[in-house]
């Protein structure tokens, strides 16, 4: 296992590698206000099969906050530049919710490096709840800090039994910290780029293979918007994982694990 920092651009990302050297590369990027380590569950099983790098999205982590706003090019730009400096010729991309839009932007601007992507948790647009929603927790994020948004977050990404079984607490209280630790700006400066995702019209274009993955009560990116965008999406994959809400590879990660390794296997 390496991890540190790498220059992309004018900033550093921090990033871990984990995995067999000469084992296909596997991509994981994160979801808004969490950072690489919302993977680990995850882990054991992909390492199995390949090089897993994970990177934390500018903004979170220990990746750099430059001032934002910044917009799905840029997060798409970092992938490519981390991409560069490690020498990676082609990669597998998965990613969740921000990562999984930031996958469907790789898999139209850079197929060429991208071979196949996993598009979990996340929509292709921005509606009109998004346009609301995010200027109010950008709001609350700079007037009473990432901590205000612990609560409500949780709630969102989280289905009630999942919550209220006293066995996850350590996984809700990972969760949690990851949140606080995120940066107010790169926080903002994310929650920026969703208000303007615009990749819906262009999924027809999307001509590498992709599976899209969501929790059966994703509030954020419900099943029935997903099922969409697979159905729009040449020869997509479509899955549900039953009983989760958002995070749905923390909330069912056997569930989860078997979907993607089976995917991997056959694609
Ligand atoms: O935070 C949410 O509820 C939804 C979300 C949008 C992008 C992301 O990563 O999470």
């Amino acid at each position: 296992m390496t991890s540190g920092k790498i220059k992309v651009g004018a900033h550093e990302l921090q990033c871990r590698i984990e995995g067999e050297a000469g084992n296909p590369w596997l991509i994981l990027s994160n979801s808004l206000a969490t950072d690489h380590a919302m993977w680990q569950p995850q882990i054991d099983t992909l390492t199995r099969t390949h090089r897993v790098l994970r990177y934390d999205t500018r903004g979170h982590g220990e990746s750099a906050a430059p001032a934002g706003p910044y917009a799905f090019d840029d997060l798409v730009s970092d992938v490519i530049g981390l991409m560069d400096a490690l020498e990676i010729e082609k990669a597998t991309f998965m990613g969740l919710s921000l990562g999984g839009m930031t996958a469907l932007g790789l898999a139209l601007d850079h197929p060429d490096r991208i071979e196949r992507i996993l598009c979990c948790d996340a929509r292709a647009d921005a509606p009109d709840l998004y346009k609301q929603m995010w200027p109010a927790m950008i709001k609350k994020a700079r007037e009473e800090g990432m901590d205000a948004l612990v609560a409500p977050t949780l709630e969102r990404w989280f289905s009630t039994n999942f919550r209220t079984n006293p066995t996850n607490r350590p996984a809700l209280e990972a969760t949690g910290d990851m949140i606080r630790r995120t940066a107010v700006e790169g926080y903002a400066g994310c929650a920026s780029a969703l208000m303007r995702l615009d990749y819906l019209p262009r999924l027809s274009q999307i001509a590498i293979p992709a599976h899209f993955i969501v929790g059966e009560h994703d509030p954020a990116a419900p099943p029935n918007v997903m099922r969409e965008m697979a159905a729009a999406t040449p020869g997509a994959d479509f899955t549900v994982i039953p009983g989760a809400a958002h995070l749905s590879n923390v909330e069912r990660p056997d569930v989860f694990n078997d979907i993607v390794a089976t995917w991997l296997a056959r694609s």
